[in-house]
């Protein structure tokens, strides 16, 4: 954690879930409305598809609801894709950009992920900008250079801590139930903090650095206490309310 920064703790449901996923999140919202001493936000970013229904079912608690992918232009012939207009306009808050799974999937560039994150900025969004090495990066000795390369190719100069959100996620740690020692998460926040002061000066200070990557009830307090940690990007476990409260409370628990 950072002083001074209000942690996030957010969910990523990727392509999971239908209408009856809404029960799940609505337990996560009444969690975070009765539980919980909430000393985070929340955030969950379900399939396009549930957004008007998701922001409907949470609209009185604190959780907010956000995208996972939006097309760099407002509109036009781009079949299947979804701008970031829309998904303002279904109620969304928040947008994630680049997640590993799309720069792989989809061949998203650091350049694609720039033009992304201010694609976010125009429709009111504010931007969750994923970043991470793969295994061999990492066994390699390049974690820190990919990290610094990434990082300067999609975050935008004008940045701002509230309108950018930058969540490191090991490639090698996405649902694979492994995660880094505490010991690299903290070099690794660290390094991210340094390259972000470089590129938008003392705004970096205050900018939300997430850690995702099989992040579990069990491992949240440990991995949610580093330095410069300043909350979650959850994957399966946030697919079930009980596990994501649980991540919030572990944080709760060390404000
Ligand atoms: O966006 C979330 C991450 O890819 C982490 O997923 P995971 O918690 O299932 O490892």
């Amino acid at each position: 954690m950072t002083p001074g920064i209000r942690p996030l703790v957010a969910g990523n449901w990727k392509m999971n879930g239908v209408s009856s996923a809404l029960d799940e999140l609505s337990r996560i919202g009444q969690g975070f409305m009765h539980g919980l001493d909430t000393q985070t936000d929340a955030l969950i970013c379900v399939p396009a598809t549930l957004l008007s229904r998701a922001c409907e079912r949470i609209k009185d608690t604190p959780v907010k609801v956000g995208g996972q992918d939006c097309h760099a232009k407002e509109s036009g012939a781009h079949t299947g894709d979804v701008s970031a207009e829309m998904l303002r306009d279904a109620g969304a808050k928040f947008v994630i950009v680049g997640h590993s799974e799309r720069r792989t999937d989809h061949g998203e560039t650091n350049a694609d992920v720039k033009a992304k994150t201010e694609a976010a900025w125009r429709a009111g969004l504010q931007a969750v900008l994923c970043i991470g090495e793969t295994h061999e990066q990492r066994t390699n000795g390049e974690a820190l250079r990919v990290l610094s390369e990434q990082l300067s190719g999609s975050v935008p100069s004008s940045s701002t801590a509230h309108w950018l959100i930058v969540a490191y996620e090991p490639v090698w740690a996405i649902g694979t139930g492994l995660t880094p020692s505490v010991r690299d998460v903290e070099q690794a926040h660290a390094h991210i903090r340094q390259e972000l002061t470089n590129l938008i000066g003392e705004e970096a200070a205050k900018v939300r650095i997430l850690y995702g990557g099989s992040v579990k009830p069990s491992n949240a307090r440990e991995l949610l206490g580093v330095q410069n940690v300043d909350g979650a990007l959850v994957g399966g476990a946030s697919l079930k309310a009980a596990d994501f409260l649980a991540i919030a409370e572990a944080y709760d628990a060390l404000s």
